[in-house]
Formats: structure tokens, sequence, C-alpha cells
């Protein structure tokens, strides 16, 4: 069994399940008994629904959730735009280039001087499509070196984010409850959800990587032959239980109370400053809701006889398209497992692939690709774009050419993943220049100096 997360002790408890059907009371008699909007709900709190879906959405699509809260989300002063620099949105209104080439990152800074908290540390490296349309992607590495301020929240309207945190936790306050998400664990924040980051630790520094889906949601891949059980179980997803605080004024002008809440939207931040806190959810029911996931609990699953899968089969979550199969985004794993593969190539094939490819890595290494300087290394990433060619370096090659075929382990203490999208992504200028980390000469010291082993027509 792999070391995980869950054998450390965590500061709270949380409800399991994947696309589970939950309620949460953080105080008794707060859920109304049998009906959803009663005359006046229990406790004299407002009842709010957040709908993940279309009203109408087929039944095992919908996704909604009943909030019993204080005072509900709407008791605020309009929004006004944020006009303070802020990286963050920056690199979204950025030109996004579309190049055939390979790319790869040095691992990216951290917050050194704590300037950044969680929302303004986040930067768009690359994406697809237009969160107006709720089509795309967008694809960011964050950085940040100091707590959202006590009294903010944030959410999105452009979509769900899934956070795949490589240094440092992060201690995440929701107003559906409260979770702490570590290195090798991820959190999905669906869209709309407020929420306030805390980095954990005194260090304060965090960073990782993030995935904005900006059409549908996440799921459990289907496990076709695999049977019932595999990869990612829907029993090892863990969901914040309902925690509130009381810090509301009476009155707008009770400056005590002063919570700013920030939201993006179309890829612009709005701010409103309104008299209560937006984490006064008492109770709450139903299947629209953030969640986390250890990766030390993903049951991989692999070749027993000859040649190697394709990656899908270590895919943890998957977002789909219209388009039966083909996700637009999923989030895939390669996380510590065993080749026993005979005749076998071990490491991943050379291949052109129809779908992006953005690789990062938690931590260790990766069985295809030089670690070190200058190659592929925690904190930093890759994009292999559309039809890009790629595979293992010439060492890589030549070593797994040669390797005696017995069961060997690998990624030992490592996990790297991928965004795999069926969009072609652009990047942005920070991605390509600005953040001043893309390797000069990856193609070189990947493959200038594959061999030949072809050893001409007339000596075959
Ligand atoms: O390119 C990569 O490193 C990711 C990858 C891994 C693998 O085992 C097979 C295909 C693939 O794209
Ligand atoms: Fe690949």
């Amino acid at each position: 069994m792999p070391v995980t997360n869950f054998s450390i002790p965590e500061k709270y408890e949380y409800l399991v399940g994947f696309d589970s059907y939950h309620q949460s009371e953080a105080h008794p008699g707060a859920l109304p008994l049998a009906q959803n909007s009663p005359q006046k709900p229990p406790l004299g709190l407002y009842a709010e629904k957040l709908s993940g879906t279309a009203f109408t959405a087929p039944r095992h699509e919908n996704k909604q959730t009943w909030l019993y809260r204080i005072l509900p989300s709407c008791a605020h002063p309009p929004f006004e735009p944020v006009t303070a620099h802020n990286e963050a949105v920056e690199t979204q209104h950025e030109k996004k280039h579309y190049i055939p080439n390979q790319l790869r990152w040095d691992p990216f800074d951290h917050d050194e001087h704590a300037e950044h908290d969680f929302v303004d540390g986040l930067k768009l490296v690359a994406g697809a499509g237009d969160p107006t349309l709720k089509q795309g992607i967008g694809i960011y590495v964050y950085a940040c070196g100091r707590d959202m301020n006590e009294k903010e929240a944030y959410y999105s309207a452009d979509g769900d984010l899934l956070l795949v945190p490589q240094e440092g936790g992060l201690d995440i306050r929701t107003e559906f409850g409260r979770m702490v998400v570590r290195p090798m664990e991820i959190a999905v924040l669906p869209r709309g959800v407020k929420y306030r980051v805390e980095i954990i630790g005194d260090s304060k520094k965090a960073r990782g990587y993030a995935l904005e889906l900006y059409q549908g949601h996440f799921q459990l891949p289907e496990l076709g032959p695999i049977g019932s059980n595999g990869l990612a179980n829907a029993r090892d997803f863990q969901v914040p239980k309902a925690d509130f605080e009381e810090d509301y004024g009476a009155t707008a002008q009770e400056g005590k109370n002063e919570w700013r809440v920030k939201v993006k939207f179309n890829n612009g931040l709005y701010e409103t400053v309104q008299r209560h806190s937006p984490f006064d959810v008492v109770a709450w029911h139903g299947n629209y809701y953030p969640f986390k996931y250890d990766l030390g609990r993903f049951n991989t699953i692999g070749t027993i006889s000859y040649d190697h899968p394709d990656p899908s089969i270590f895919t943890v979550l998957t977002a789909p398209s219209e388009k039966v199969g083909t996700a637009v985004a999923d989030f895939v794993i390669f996380p510590p497992r065993w080749l026993v593969g005979e005749d076998t190539f071990r490491p991943p094939w050379y291949h052109r692939n129809t779908m992006s490819e953005f690789m990062g890595l938690i931590q260790g290494g990766y069985d295809a690709k030089k670690g070190g300087k200058g190659g592929f290394v925690p904190g930093g990433a890759s994009l292999h774009n559309v039809m890009s060619g790629h595979g293992p370096d010439r060492d890589s090659y030549e070593g797994a050419r040669e390797a005696e075929l017995k069961p060997q382990k690998v990624g030992e203490g490592s996990c790297a993943f991928m965004f795999e999208s069926c969009l072609m992504v652009g990047v942005t200028e920070w991605g390509l220049r600005r953040c001043r980390k893309v390797q000069g000469g990856y193609n070189k010291h990947s493959w200038e100096g594959v061999e030949v082993h072809w050893k001409g027509r007339n000596s075959q």
C-alpha cells in the first residue's frame, strides 16, 4: 500500500463518496424535514439553492445543493471591477501563442516576497475556449506566500477549479465547510462556491497547478471491462462537513463586519464589500459540493503480459466533451507502480497525439525524462500540443532498450500528472516569455541524439 496522506492526522472530518447525495448540519435542526424551502426555514435561516447544472439537466447529470444560511448571498452592494494590477487577470487577457513546438518549463518561481495570496498567485499558462460560451479550459500554475485576508472570499463564475498542490498544504474554508489539501492530494472547487485559502505551516510557501473547466464537471472515468472497482474509488473522495461562523452586521454601515467577496467573471476580477461572512452556511444538502482526494489511494492498473497500455488507464477524473470517449480534460497520474511487461519497451512509446498533453511533476522523477537541471523536475511542466511528437529522451530510450526485463518498481516516491485535452491549447505571453522558465534546447537535449539502430537495407 503506498504511503498516503491519510496516515497523517487531519484537522477536519469529512463525508465520503463521489457524486453522492450528501447532507450536513453544523447545528441540529437546521435542515428542513422533507422539503427544501419552507415558509420559514428552521432556526430563522435563509434557504438558497446553488445550481451546478441547468434545472432541466437529465437526472443523472443534475447537480444542485440547498444551502441554509444566516443571510442570502445576494445581500451585497454591486460588484466593482478590481482595478489594481493583478497577474491572475493579466495573464487571462494576454495574446495566446499557438505553436507546434514541444515546450518544457523549469520549476516556476515561488512567491519569495510573500506578495500574493492564492487568488493573486494564479497565473494562466495555457488555455483554450471561452468561459462566456462555457467551452474550454484554463491551465494555471500558482505560487503564493500569504494567506488570503481574514475577511475575504473568492469564487469563480467561469468554471470548476481542479487544484493540484505541489509544495505547501492549503487550508481551504468553503461555504460547505473546511478541507485541507496537501501535495499528493487534489481538490475540486466547483463554479460559484466561495472559499478562502490559508497556507499551512510557518514557511507560508505554496506552489502548484490548477485546471479550470469552463464546461461540465469532472466525473470518474468509465471502468469498462476493469469492472466495478479500481482506479480512483468513489469512497475515497472526501467532502467538507457544514461549518459556519456568526459574523454579520445588522446594517451595511456596521464597518466591523466588512467582508470582501471577489469573483472571477469572464476572466475579469470584481469585488464587493458586504456586512456578513459568506461562511454562514449552517447546513446543506445536495450533490454539488467541493471535494478532495488523496492520490495515494489510486488503485493503479497496468499490463501483466506485454506492451505499454495507453495512459488513459491512469485517469483519476475526466470531464467529457460532447463526443463520447473524448475528454475536454482528463486528469491522469503516473504514480509508483510495478512494471512486469515481457519483451516490452516499458517507458511511454514515441507518439503524436490528437489530444494536447500538459504535464507537471508533483514529486520525484518521471521514467521517460531526465531529472536534474534543465530536465523534467518537480514544480516544472511540459506541453506537447496537438500532434507534436514526443517520447523518451535519448538516454531513457537506450536504457530501456537494453534493460533486463525483471519486475521493476518505477516511480517510487514520485508522481507526475497530465492534463490531457481534446482542445489545442494556446500558451500565454506569461507562459511563453514573462515567466522566463521555458527551457531552451528541449528538443536538442531530449531527441537530437536519438540513435539510428537500423543497420541499412542490405544488412537486415
Ligand atoms: O507523453 C507522456 O509522457 C505521457 C504519456 C505516458 C504514457 O505512458 C503513454 C502516453 C503518454 O502520452
Ligand atoms: Fe504523451
